[in-house]
């Protein structure tokens, strides 16, 4: 039996949460404006709109038996500061980020983008979940598959 101070391997998962503000516009290259105005309707506006995404990062792995970590939330933070913050924050995610020029923002796009980067700057097979609040509503969960 798994009690404390067992050899057995313990699975945590952590997660930390970050929020960012982004405008954009649901229109899809793909389309012609009359389907993008009737599949969209008010979120195709020419001039955009604004949401206050909450994003939350979880990775899950071993706890570390020295460490007590999965891994180290500060170095979480960082990667996620270089992912989500940097090129996502503030910024009009249609004209202020060339993976959108050709990728319609919708929140669940906007999750694959995270996920693609994160996985990159994450070690191998860590990365989780990605769930994005695109409003307190309308929530979005990306597993990488
Ligand atoms: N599958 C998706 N559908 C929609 C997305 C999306 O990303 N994926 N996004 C939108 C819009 O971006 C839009 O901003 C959502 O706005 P709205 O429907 O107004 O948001 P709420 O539901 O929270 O607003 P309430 O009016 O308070 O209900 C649309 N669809
Ligand atoms: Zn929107």
């Amino acid at each position: 039996m798994a009690g404390s101070g067992s050899a057995a391997e313990r699975i945590g998962y952590i997660t930390r949460v970050q929020s960012f503000s982004a405008c954009h516009r649901l229109h899809s290259v793909h389309l012609s404006d009359e389907e993008n105005k009737r599949v969209y309707g008010k979120c195709n506006n020419p001039n955009g709109h604004g949401h206050n995404y909450k994003v939350e990062v979880t990775v899950r792995g071993k706890i570390d038996r020295l460490t007590g970590m999965v891994m180290n939330l500060t170095d979480l933070k960082r990667c996620i500061e270089d992912v989500i913050m940097t090129p996502l924050d503030h910024k009009n995610l249609d004209k202020d980020v060339p993976y959108f020029a050709s990728v319609v923002s919708t929140t669940e796009n906007v999750a694959v983008y995270i996920w693609d980067n994160m996985a990159k700057v994450l070690p191998p097979g860590l990365l989780y979940e990605i769930k994005i609040y695109e409003t307190d509503k309308n929530v979005v969960v990306y597993r990488g598959e």
